[in-house]
């Protein structure tokens, strides 16, 4: 399917990637607004020149085509142990990576013989047979990322570091597996000198438990989230890019807790602890998890988010599995084969851009001037809202689901998301892309485990708290107001101007503003400088004029404007 991505699009900075010039350009003029002229010919191969021209000014732009991932399968190699039992090793990274949609092909270091109970065998694959392995798939495939899970001896670290260095990847993510989760040694002192030395310093990002970091740094202990920020700084000494310290295993939390750490800052990343004993795997598909979103071309701190969510929302499906006697079982990664529909028309499941002008449909205005929600809907798109909402409140049930599926179809072709407003049985029944939940809706949590970590899941926020309580929930970004008053929603507190700008300098979600916004005011919201607001959401401002596409034409233009000179 052809089609275009903004990546960016901020202060006149476009990213743009690109694998149809015709489509494209259609896409940037409704979008914003804007005219593009291309060369007629590539001048060099590879690279698309082309002039951007907005309100005047006239930017010429070359965009490097050659490294869109666009005709290649995005494709893990994963260097690590065959698991009898299938919950974690090789297995689980090809389970993971088949989740997440990207090819994985294998290099099998070790045979283990083990299930719940524990690890009953290892046999050792001879290096020269790993070394065999990693040339038949490097010489032959495009591999993007390497992930290593157990490397049970210090010469299969070495003929891996040497194929790496013959055969560079996009990332290396290394899994320092030494000890199994049922407590068995998986790999000894020497491979650790072969960690620290050699392989950590190749390694984009490196993913210890708290175990398996103390280990790293001479048993050190490890019982708090500061031991762990200080583990995570010592480790990146070793030479990494990046940490991630997993707190699964830290006595006396109530959450999971990891610390990533990329060099500069830190990142307290918390979920619910899901109550199982099926979490028998998660350090191969954590990791795999992040190696398969850097291969679709993630940034490192998005692929943990995306994994660590994949992960926590595929315990709590696999809760109640039974497989085996023993006390720790695996967990099932195909969620997506359940209820969760993961396909999507739309290749990307958000991003903040999105938000810049969310188009929120009322079913009283829509009686008013007598149309459908779909006819409103497409009428917004055409317009160019470039997100929409279904906020029907009172429409029946089956009726809802029906003009939502429509509405979808009409959505997508678009290229823009769908979402539904507190309905989350709705938003499955027709696949929505996501769901808008309020303060005292269905908690983001709850919706999350029933929606999978796929969906698009917003949530409202009149405080800084709040704003802090959706991340930690895995919302995807914030709606604050009432910025004015409003009168649309009954009995809505206005938290003014001042109100939206803490809660998005509070924010680490993308944020729309919502609540009495139109023509005349929504310069002024966008120009509140804070780079978390993305956008405008609006209800009266577009449904309750008698042309929607000309009155959302006019507010693109102006929060265009706005967001041209707030650069
Ligand atoms: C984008 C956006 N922001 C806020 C809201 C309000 O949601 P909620 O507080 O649940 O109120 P209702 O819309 O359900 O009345 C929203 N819908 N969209
Ligand atoms: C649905 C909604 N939520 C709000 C909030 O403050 O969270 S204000 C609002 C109504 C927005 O409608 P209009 O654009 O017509 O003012
Ligand atoms: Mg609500």
């Amino acid at each position: 399917m052809a089609n275009a991505h903004f990546l960016a699009f901020n202060h006149l900075h476009l990213h743009l990637q690109i694998s149809s010039p015709l489509v494209s350009k259609r896409v940037i003029k409704r979008f914003w607004n804007c005219d593009i002229e291309y060369s007629t010919n590539y001048q060099r191969p590879g690279f698309l020149n082309m002039k951007l021209q907005a309100n005047g000014a006239s930017i010429p732009t070359s965009i490097n085509t050659a490294d869109s991932q666009h005709n290649k399968t995005p494709h893990v190699l994963t260097v690590a142990g065959s698991d009898s039992g299938a919950g974690a090793g090789i297995q689980a990274d090809l389970k993971a990576c088949a989740a997440r949609r990207v090819y994985c092909s294998t290099v099998i270091t070790a045979v283990t013989a083990q299930n719940t109970l524990g690890v009953q065998g290892v046999n050792i694959v001879p290096e020269e047979f790993v070394a065999q392995q990693l040339n038949s798939v490097l010489s032959d495939m495009h591999v993007d990322v390497v992930k290593t899970g157990m490397l049970p001896s210090l010469s299969v670290v070495k003929v891996l570091c040497q194929s790496l260095r013959k055969f560079p990847v996009k990332a290396l993510v290394v899994d320092p597996v030494m000890i199994s989760t049922s407590g068995d040694i998986l790999a000894g002192p020497s491979v650790l000198a072969g960690f620290r030395e050699e392989l950590l310093p190749m390694a984009d990002i490196v993913t210890p438990n708290i175990k398996e970091a103390s280990v790293l740094l001479g048993d050190v202990p490890m019982n708090s989230v500061s031991d762990m920020r200080a583990a995570a700084k010592l480790i990146h000494d070793l030479g990494p890019r990046s940490v991630l310290v997993k707190g699964g295993d830290l006595p006396n939390s109530s959450d999971a807790i990891d610390i990533f750490f990329d060099g500069e800052n830190f990142y307290e990343l918390r979920s619910r602890r899901v109550n199982t004993r099926n979490t028998h795997g998660t350090g191969c598909t954590m990791a795999s998890c992040i190696a398969a979103e850097l291969a679709k071309g993630s940034s490192m701190l998005s692929a943990v988010k995306i994994a660590k969510r994949f992960v926590e929302t595929a315990l709590d499906y696999s809760k109640d599995l039974a497989i085996g006697n023993g006390v720790q079982g695996p967990f099932d990664h195909f969620l997506a084969l359940k209820n969760i529909n993961q396909s999507s028309c739309r290749s990307d499941r958000f991003k903040p851009n999105d938000l810049f002008l969310y188009a929120v449909t009322d079913s009283r205005m829509n009686r008013k001037w007598g149309r459908s929600i779909a006819e409103a809907v497409k009428a917004a798109v055409e317009g160019g809202a470039t997100i929409v909402q279904l906020r029907e409140k009172d429409a029946e049930t089956k009726d809802f689901v029906d003009a939502a599926k429509v509405c979808l179809k009409i959505c997508h072709s678009y290229g823009v998301p769908l979402l539904i407003n507190d309905r989350i049985d709705v938003a499955l029944a027709c696949d929505a892309d996501g769901v808008h939940v309020g303060q005292s809706d269905m908690p983001v949590h709850l919706a999350r485990s029933l929606l999978g970590p796929e969906k698009i899941i917003g949530v409202s926020c009149k405080t800084p708290e709040q704003a802090q309580q959706a991340w930690v929930d895995g919302a995807d970004y914030i709606g604050s107001g009432g910025v004015y008053p409003t009168n649309t929603k009954e009995n809505n507190r206005t938290i003014g101007l001042g109100g939206l700008k803490e809660v998005c300098k509070a924010s680490k979600l993308p944020v729309v503003a919502i609540g009495g916004i139109g023509l005349s005011n929504a310069r002024a919201v966008m120009e509140i400088g804070v780079p978390s607001l993305k956008g405008v959401a609006v209800v009266s401002t577009l449904f309750d004029r008698e042309c929607i596409s000309t009155e959302t034409r006019n507010l693109h233009a102006v929060i265009s404007e706005a967001a041209l000179l707030t650069q």
